[in-house]
């Protein structure tokens, strides 16, 4: 019988990180993987700088067939500290490479670089769900929104301290200036948000033109309180449509982050108040906004089509990772984590006293209280999910009867986990 032979990943595949002048092959790698045109690489990537050191490549001879970046980024965690993270994006392989362990071969390099550099957790956004459990990665952030059907809802009920300051309409320039702080005040209260990096604003604000957001020019409104102070900045675009000679248009929020919920409440109240606008669709909204709360039928909110887990978490230092967070009830626990890895692998004890900050310090010697893989710990760790829901999955082992109802609300959060921002 006549076979194909194709070539594996012992011929000769090289992971390395990339020099300078192989950084355009390794875009045009990335845009291949994804589906997109190689040409379009100078412009979609242009927010991507050259990091040396950061940009992996899987090279077959000089063809570029694999890629990973890895750059400097930090994530807000229960309690509002902010942890350095290693946060990795254009993870690529070519669609003739697949499937021979070229992503398995970078992830290991860029995982290890971490715990190098000694940043307790890395982050990643995940293209598909059933790539990165196995690098030790959970599901941490959920993404989803709300389709509004304006007429329906009833107005919406302006909460009194957000009658005290303003929204106006603002031009781009005016956005690029307040936007970095506005988010800066909004990322540092919760968890699970990212900074944006400067470049974030230039492609938004279309100094750096990005040509799928920029189609057409989207509406800005900034919320100033009652000081005038920026506290929110709204980004939509109205898609303007007719019904039998009625009104029947489009609101699309693109972008809305604040730095407090009277914002958010002012912003909504706004796109809920444009003339002609008879559907507002939000596709990306804090899962503790008060939204539909705020409307005289919350039931005029219905959850749209889009509701995935988002950011994907990898703690590889564990002390770092849970002594930076805050616990809502005293108590402790001894948790033994399996990490195929050995990054995050052994038992842990995390204390949480009546009074002063947790702590976590490895506890080998102990009897642990739980076991579960370090990639659950990461679902647990913002507080996206509890650990009563992750036993029921499976996912968590009690090995002390009666662990897991002392642990469950000790891990617990006041506010779930978001971040809007992909990377
Ligand atoms: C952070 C980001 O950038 S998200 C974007 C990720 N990129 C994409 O989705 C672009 C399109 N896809 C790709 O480029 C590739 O398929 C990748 C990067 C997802 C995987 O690369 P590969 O080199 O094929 O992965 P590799 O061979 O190392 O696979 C490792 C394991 O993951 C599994 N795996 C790989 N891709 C997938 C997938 N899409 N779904 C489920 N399992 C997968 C493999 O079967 C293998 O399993 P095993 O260890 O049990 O044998």
């Amino acid at each position: 019988m006549n076979s194909t032979r194709f070539a594996t990943a012992t011929d000769g595949v090289a992971v390395r990180y990339i020099t300078e002048d192989e950084f355009p092959r390794w875009k045009a790698a990335v845009q291949v993987g994804f589906l997109r045109p190689p040409a379009d690489a100078a412009d979609r990537m242009r927010h991507v700088p050259y990091s040396p050191g950061r940009l992996l490549g899987a090279f077959d001879g000089d063809r570029c067939v694999g890629t990973a970046r890895g750059f400097p980024s930090a994530i807000t965690v229960p309690g509002g500290a902010v942890l350095p993270a290693d946060a990795i994006a254009n993870v690529a392989v070519l669609p003739t490479h697949r499937r021979r362990g070229l992503l398995t071969r970078m992830m290991r390099r860029e995982l290890a670089g971490a715990a190098e550099r000694g940043e307790p957790v890395a982050i990643l956004v995940a293209a598909e769900a059933g790539v990165y459990g196995r690098f030790g990665f959970g599901p941490a952030t959920r993404l989803s929104g709300y389709r509004i059907a304006v007429p329906r809802a009833g107005g919406i009920r302006l909460p009194e301290a957000a009658r005290r300051g303003r929204v106006e309409l603002v031009d781009t320039e005016t956005a690029a200036r307040v936007g970095p702080g506005v988010h800066d005040a909004f990322r540092r209260r919760q968890p699970g948000a990212v900074p944006r990096p400067p470049a974030w604003w230039r492609t938004d604000t279309g100094v750096l033109r990005h040509p799928l957001r920029h189609t057409p020019e989207p509406f800005r409104a900034v919320y100033r309180d009652a000081g005038g102070t920026p506290t929110g900045l709204l980004t939509y675009r109205v898609e303007e449509a007719w019904e039998g000679g009625l009104p029947a248009s489009r609101l699309v929020v693109l972008d809305l982050v604040t730095a407090d919920w009277t914002a958010s409440a002012a912003l909504w109240h706004h796109c809920l108040s444009v003339d002609w606008v008879t559907t507002v669709v939000a596709d990306n909204v804090a899962p503790d906004d008060p939204l539909p709360l705020l409307l005289g039928d919350p039931r005029a909110a219905r959850a749209t089509e889009v509701d995935c887990d988002f950011l994907w978490l990898r703690i590889l230092d564990v002390p770092a990772a849970l002594t930076a967070r805050r616990y809502p009830v005293p108590g402790r626990v001894v948790i033994e984590v399996e990490d195929r890895s050995g990054h995050a692998a052994g038992r842990f004890a995390l204390e949480s006293p009546p009074d002063g900050a947790a702590r976590c310090d490895r506890a080998d010697g102990e009897r642990a209280d739980l076991r579960l893989d370090v990639s659950v710990l990461g679902s647990l760790y913002l507080g996206g999910e509890t650990l009563a829901r992750l036993e029921a999955a499976g996912l968590v082992e009690e090995l002390r009867p009666g662990a897991l109802g002392r642990a469950d609300p000790l891990l617990r959060t006041p506010l779930r986990p978001w971040c809007p921002d992909g990377f």
